[in-house]
C-alpha cells in the first residue's frame, strides 16, 4: 500500500482498544489446540488412549524415530521466550512477552502449517534457561527462540544449539538477518550498487543488528559502522561492551549516530522508536536505503522520510507499510523445510538460501493466480515492492523447498525426499490458496476505500459490519435506517466520531422524490402504481437501498440478515438489473484448511435446464479462478454416468455435453455422485474420469439439493461456509445469509467491492 494511499496517516488505523477487544473476543487469546483424530467412540478412546496408546509408546521406546510418525513431534515446534526483548518494548518479563509468542505461534500454523506452542520462561538466568529448555528434546521437532536480549541469547543459543539434536533457532537473530539481507540485496540490485562499495550503518548492537550484520558482511558488504546507545562501537571502546559487540568494532573517528550517517548508503535500525532523526536521513548517500525495523514502532516512519528525501528505498518491520522485512517472512518456512528434511540443525547454507529464495521471489514476474491474492493488483520488483508481502502463496512452494535442498546438500537432513516435484506439491497442498485471495482482497480493499450501503443499519450485526468497515480504512458505511437508533447503536459500539458514517432514513431523506419518479418509470407497465411505489421506497429498506445504488451514493451493497434471501432478492431486483444477457445466481463457498469448495446455484434457479447448469459451471469456474484456484467441476446427481438412470440425470449430461461443445477450458465431469467426485478412492473406480483430483466446484442439479446441502455444511460440517454470492448482478450487491456474522458482512463486502465476486 502506497503511502498516499493510506491518507498519509502516521498512525494505526485501529487503537489499542480494537487490539484488546480482538485478544479478549470470544476465547481470551490467539490459539486453541484440537484433536486431530476422532474422539467419538468407546472404540476411538480405546485407540487413542489405554489400551491402544500401548502400541506406539513400545514402538518409540525400540526406535525414537517412530516419535515422528505416531506423535506430532516432527511438526511442532517451541516458541520460547523470557521476555527479556519484546519486539521492542524492551525487558517486560515471561508473562508480558506471551501475547507475542502466542502470535508467532498462530503465524507458524497460518503460514506454513506447523503446530507450535508458546512457552514462557520466568527467569533471566542464562543456565537455568538452557537447563529448561535442553530437556524438553523429546517433545519437538524444533525449538524457535524468540525476544531474549543480547547478549544473553548469544550463549544460550550456541549451548543449546550444541547440546540438542534437533534445529534451535534464534528467530531475532537469524530470521531477521535473512529477511534484512534478502532486502539489502534487491534494494542495492535496484539502486545499482555493489556490496563492496556500499556504507552500512547499523543502530542496534543486540540479537537482531548482530546477526544481520553478520549476514550482510557474508554478502560482501565491507565499510559498516555500528551504534549501540552508548553511540558508535569504534576499536578502544571500552563503555557497555561485549565480545560480540567487539567483533565489528571499527576504526573510525565518527562517535555518534549522527555522524556515522553521514554520505551513508544503507542503515538498518534494530534499536528502538524514534531513534532516527529527519537530519540524519537527510545526510544520507543519494539514493538511501533505510530498514527502520523497530517494532511496533520504526526508528523513522516511512513519512517522515519522505519529507526530507525522495529517493529513499524504505522499508519497516510493520505490514501497514509496503517493504515489510519482518521475520514473519522467514521462520515458518525455514522451519517447514527443516522438519520436513527432519533436519538436525539450522545451518549457514540453509539460511543462506531462504535468504536468496526471498529475494528472487520479489524479483519474479507475479503469475495471474498470485494477482488474485493482492486483489488482482500485480505487484513489480521495485522500489516499494523489494521483498514479498507475508500472504504471497508462492512462499509456502519456494522458500522450504530450498531450504530442504540446503539441508540435504550440508548433510544435515535426515530424511531427504528424492522427488522435488511431489515436495513442492505437498507444500502446496498445506495452505488453501482462497486465504490468500482474502487476505489480498481485504489489503486491495484497504487502498481503495468504497462506500457501501448497509441496507439494514438499524440491526447491531449490521452496526458492528459497519464500525468494522470503518475501522479497518476500507471506506465510509452509508448506513439505512433512523437516525436515532443508529447513532445509539454506534454509541453502544463506543463510536465517538459518527461524522465518518453517512445515515440515510427513508422515511424522511430528500431523495425520496427522486427514487419515486426513477422506480415508478421502471414499474408503472408491470402494474405497480404511484402510490404503491411511494410506499415501497419509504418502507422497504432493500429498494431504498438498492435505489441509493442505483443514484451512485454507494459502490457496493450488503443486506439479508433481517429478511429470507427470496424475498431480499425480489425487492432488490424491482431496482436493479443483472449484467446484460447474464442470470444471476448464488455460491456458496466451503472453506477448508487446504482448499476451498464453491457450490451453485444455491439460490436463484429452481429447476436449471441443461443450458443453464453449462453456463453456471462456466461462471462458477471463472469466479474459483479469481479466488486463485484451478477448477474442478462436477455435475452432481445420485447416479455416476447414467446408472442408475432418472429423469433428471438427462439434463445434466446435456450440459457437460454443451461444455465440450463450447470447447469449456476447464476440468468438468458428470454426472457424478458427490463422493465420487469428492473421494480419491471412489473416484478411481471409474479411470475415464477426466477431473486429475478431487472435484473443488460441485454443480447441483437444482436449487433444492444446492441450498440444502450449503446450508447442511455451514451448520453441521464445522467448516467456515461464506455465502451466498450473487454473481452476475450489473452492481455489486451481496445478500448475506440472515445467520450472518458482522465478520461475514465484511468479507462478502470486501470481495464484492474488489470485484473478486461479481
Ligand atoms: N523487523 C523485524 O523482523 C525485527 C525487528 N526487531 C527489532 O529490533 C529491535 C531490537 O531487538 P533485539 O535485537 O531482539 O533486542 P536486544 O535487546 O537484543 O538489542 C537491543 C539493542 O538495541 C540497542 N538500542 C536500544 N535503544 C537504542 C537507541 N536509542 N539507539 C541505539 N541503540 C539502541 C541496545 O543498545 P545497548 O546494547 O547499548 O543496550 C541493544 O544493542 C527491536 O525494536 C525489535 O522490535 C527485532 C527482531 C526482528
Ligand atoms: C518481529 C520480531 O520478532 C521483533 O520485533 O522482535
Ligand atoms: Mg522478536
Amino acid at each position: 500500500m502506497a503511502m498516499e494511499e493510506r491518507g498519509g496517516s502516521e498512525s494505526n488505523d485501529f487503537g489499542d482498544r480494537e487490539a484488546l477487544n480482538f485478544h479478549i473476543r470470544g476465547r481470551p487469546g490467539k490459539i486453541e489446540i484440537i484433536a486431530s483424530k476422532p474422539m467419538a467412540t468407546q472404540r476411538d478412546l480405546s485407540l487413542a488412549y489405554s489400551p491402544g496408546v500401548a502400541a506406539p509408546v513400545r514402538a518409540i521406546a525400540a526406535d525414537p524415530d517412530a516419535a515422528y510418525d505416531y506423535t506430532i513431534k516432527g511438526n511442532l515446534v517451541a516458541v520460547i521466550s523470557n521476555g527479556t526483548a519484546i519486539l521492542g518494548l524492551g525487558n517486560l518479563g515471561a508473562l508480558a512477552s506471551k501475547p507475542v509468542m502466542e502470535g508467532k505461534a498462530v503465524l507458524f500454523k497460518r503460514f506454513a502449517d506447523v503446530d507450535s506452542i508458546d512457552l514462557e520462561l520466568a527467569t533471566e538466568d542464562v543456565d537455568k534457561f538452557i537447563a529448561a529448555v535442553e530437556i524438553m528434546e523429546p517433545s519437538f521437532g524444533g525449538i524457535n527462540l524468540e525476544d531474549i536480549k543480547a547478549p544473553e541469547c548469544f550463549i544460550i543459543e550456541t549451548t543449546l544449539k550444541e547440546r540438542m539434536n534437533i534445529p534451535v533457532f534464534h528467530d531475532d537473530q537469524h530470521g531477521t538477518a535473512i529477511v534484512a539481507a534478502a532486502g539489502v540485496i534487491n534494494a542495492l540490485h535496484l539502486t545499482g550498487r555493489r556490496p563492496e562499495d556500499a556504507k552500512l550503518v547499523v543502530n542496534g548492537a543486540g540479537a537482531a543488528a548482530i546477526a544481520c550484520t553478520e549476514l550482510i558482511k557474508a554478502y560482501g558488504v565491507k565499510t559498516v559502522l555500528m551504534c549501540d546507545t552508548n553511540g558508535v562501537i569504534y576499536q578502544g571502546r571500552t563503555k557497555g561492551m561485549n565480545q560480540w559487540k567487539s567483533a565489528h568494532a571499527a576504526i573510525t573517528d565518527d562517535r555518534t549516530l549522527e555522524e556515522a550517517m553521514r554520505g551513508a548508503d544503507i542503515f538498518l535500525g534494530l534499536s528502538q522508536k524514534g531513534a532516527v532523526t529527519a537530519e540524519m536521513v537527510a545526510s544520507m548517500a543519494p539514493q538511501p536505503i533505510i530498514f527502520a525495523m523497530a517494532n511496533p514502532d520504526p526508528e523513522i516512519t516511512p513519512e517522515e522520510v519522505a519529507r526530507v528525501r525522495s529517493d529513499a528505498i524504505v522499508a519497516t518491520g510493520r505490514s501497514d507499510y509496503p517493504n515489510q522485512v519482518n521475520n514473519v517472512l522467514c521462520f515458518p518456512y525455514l522451519f517447514r523445510g527443516a522438519l520436513d528434511v527432519r533436519a538436525t540443525s539450522i545451518n549457514e547454507d540453509m539460511k543462506l538460501a531462504a535468504a536468496n529464495a526471498l529475494a528472487d521471489l520479489a524479483r519474479q514476474q507475479v503469475p495471474d493466480e498470485v494477482a488474485a491474492a493482492y486483489g488482482g493488483k500485480a505487484r513489480t520488483f521495485g522500489r516499494d515492492y523489494i521483498i514479498p508481502t507475508p500472504f504471497d502463496p508462492r512462499l509456502i512452494e519456494q522458500v522450504p523447498v530450498a531450504v530442504a535442498k540446503a539441508a540435504i546438500a550440508s548433510g544435515v537432513a535426515r530424511k531427504p525426499f528424492t522427488d522435488e516435484a511431489a515436495y513442492r506439491r505437498e507444500l502446496r497442498m498445506r495452505l488453501n490458496p482462497t486465504q490468500s485471495v482474502l487476505a489480498g482482497a481485504v489489503e486491495a480493499a484497504q487502498s481503495h476505500p468504497r462506500r457501501v450501503i448497509f441496507a439494514e443499519g438499524e440491526q447491531e450485526v449490521v452496526l458492528r459490519a459497519a464500525v468494522s468497515w470503518q475501522t479497518s480504512g476500507y471506506g465510509t458505511p452509508v448506513l439505512v435506517g433512523r437516525e436515532a437508533p443508529i447513532l445509539e447503536g454506534l454509541a453502544r459500539l463506543a463510536v465517538t466520531d459518527v461524522s465518518a458514517y453517512e445515515i440515510h432514513n427513508s422515511s424522511v431523506s430528500p431523495l425520496v422524490p427522486e427514487m419515486v419518479e426513477r422506480l415508478y418509470a421502471r414499474l408503472q407497465r408491470r402494474g405497480y402504481l404511484r402510490r404503491d411505489v411511494q410506499r415501497m421506497v419509504n418502507h422497504e429498506r432493500n429498494v431504498f437501498g438498492s435505489l441509493l445504488m442505483e443514484m451512485g451514493v454507494g459502490d457496493v451493497m450488503i443486506t439479508g440478515v433481517t429478511r429470507n434471501f427470496a424475498t431480499t432478492y425480489r425487492q432488490v431486483r424491482h431496482v436493479l438489473d443483472p449484467l446484460s444477457g447474464r442470470r444471476p445466481f448464488g455460491v456458496h463457498m466451503v472453506i477448508g484448511k487446504s482448499e476451498t469448495i464453491f457450490i451453485a446455484d444455491t439460490v436463484v434457479t429452481e429447476r436449471p435446464d441443461a443450458g443453464q447448469l453449462a453456463t453456471i459451471a462456466e461462471e462458477t469456474a471463472a469466479v474459483v479462478r479469481r479466488l486463485g484456484q484451478e477448477p474442478r467441476v462436477a455435475f452432481l446427481s445420485y447416479s455416476n454416468f447414467g446408472n442408475p438412470p432418472g429423469e433428471i440425470v438427462g439434463n445434466i449430461r446435456e450440459a457437460v455435453a454443451l461444455l465440450d461443445e463450447r470447447g469449456a477450458a476447464f476440468e468438468y465431469e458428470g454426472e457424478v455422485s458427490a463422493d465420487v467426485a469428492l473421494n480419491p478412492a471412489l473416484k478411481a473406480l471409474y479411470p475415464f474420469s477426466r477431473l486429475s483430483g478431487p472435484a473443488n466446484v460441485l454443480i447441483m442439479p437444482g436449487l433444492h439439493a444446492a441450498n440444502i446441502s450449503a446450508k447442511l455444511l455451514k451448520e453441521l460440517a464445522g467448516a467456515r461456509v461464506l455465502g451466498p454470492f450473487l454473481v452476475n448482478m450489473a452492481s455489486p450487491v451481496q445478500i448475506a445469509p440472515m445467520t450472518a456474522s458482522a465478520g461475514d458482512l465484511v468479507t462478502m463486502a470486501v470481495l464484492a467491492s474488489t470485484g473478486v465476486v461479481k
